[in-house]
């Protein structure tokens, strides 16, 4: 195994009844990586995940948790993974600090150990300040959160998160994101289920596009745009007619197209390009009035791979 590979899993496959939910599913994530499992409701993401946390028995395929094999009856490798399920699994009418408290006794953490980690993890999580209010009165995303944190409170080298900010509030969104990118900072490997495509690319180090049960494709944000060969288009606004021929000789430019006012330009990396067009375009005589970049997102990855919009 690569030295630092915490999850691996290759060929995992489900079925109920006639449905294949998962078929030769694979891929491994790093200490510190954030891995994303991209894809619409039904994709087989939950699926997925179950078999790899060990909640599901599978029909096929291996999973190694820190290079050893890992079942459903396997408790040296559960101890190592710190599963959040879509489903709240808290005592409403306990505090955050009682909740905590309750589960860092079932993972068999001592009282003193206990309650420093209740504290890290209520910082990790960000509500320190809440701590001693009751569940009840908690908005979805901070109930949400505190679920995070019980996944947390044992130290897991890996952590596994189902579509965390599935219907929550803005501010809760954005404080489980920041956590996500804390523990990775930490060298957590995190694997995260989204069907929301902004928070894959803002968060996921490689992504692994999932369709039908299958994954399409996989890597970077930049290599998954690459696979379908789009390209960054900058679009320049400028007097008069554009020397597109100037732009044409510009290192990194692929195509360049023009008319009065207007020029486009096709780059396989715009912030790397943009100087030298801007310079190129001076250099030319071109007076610029506005600049507007468009880079090729994974909705049109996800499109061009399954025919369909990942959010119908
Ligand atoms: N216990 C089950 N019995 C029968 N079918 C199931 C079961 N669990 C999942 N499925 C089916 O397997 C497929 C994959 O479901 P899964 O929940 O893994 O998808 P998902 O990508 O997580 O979607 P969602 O975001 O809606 O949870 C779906 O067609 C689903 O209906």
């Amino acid at each position: 195994m690569a030295q630092d590979e915490i999850i691996k899993c290759h060929g995992l496959r489900k079925t109920f009844g006639d449905l294949v939910a998962v078929d030769d599913v694979g891929f491994a994530i790093a200490a510190g990586e954030t891995y994303g499992l991209l894809g619409p409701n039904g994709a087989g993401k939950t699926t997925t995940i179950s078999m790899i946390a060990g909640i599901l028995d599978r029909d096929a395929g291996e999973v190694l948790v820190c290079g050893r094999p890992h079942s459903p009856s396997s408790t040296w490798g559960k101890r190592r993974i710190g599963y959040v399920p879509q489903e709240l699994a808290l005592y409403p009418d306990l505090t955050a600090r009682e909740n905590l408290r309750f589960f860092a006794r079932l993972y068999g953490l001592g009282r003193a150990g206990a309650r420093n980690r209740i504290d890290e993890v209520l910082a990790v999580i960000g509500l320190t300040e809440r701590a001693g209010d009751a569940v009840k009165e908690f908005s979805g995303g901070m109930k949400r959160r505190l679920n995070i944190g019980v996944g947390l409170l044992h130290r897991p080298p890996l952590l596994i998160l189902d579509e965390p900010t599935a219907g929550v509030d803005p501010q809760s969104r954005n404080a489980i994101l920041e956590s996500v990118a804390t523990l990775a900072g930490e060298g957590v490997a995190v694997l995260y289920t989204t069907h929301y495509m902004e928070e894959a690319e803002r968060l996921c180090d490689r992504i692994g596009i999932i369709d039908l049960g299958r994954i399409r494709a996989e890597g970077t944000r930049r290599e998954l745009v690459g696979l379908v060969g789009e390209l960054d288009r900058i679009t320049l606004t400028v007097d008069g007619p554009p020397d597109v021929p100037a732009l044409l000789t510009v290192p990194g430019v692929r195509e360049a197209t023009g008319h009065e006012g207007r020029v486009e330009v096709m780059t396989e990396d715009a912030s790397k390009a943009l100087p030298r067009v801007l310079a190129a375009a001076t250099d030319a005589g071109m007076a610029v009035r506005a600049v507007e970049v468009h880079e090729p997102n994974l909705e049109s990855v996800f499109l061009h791979l399954t025919g369909k919009a990942l959010r119908d």
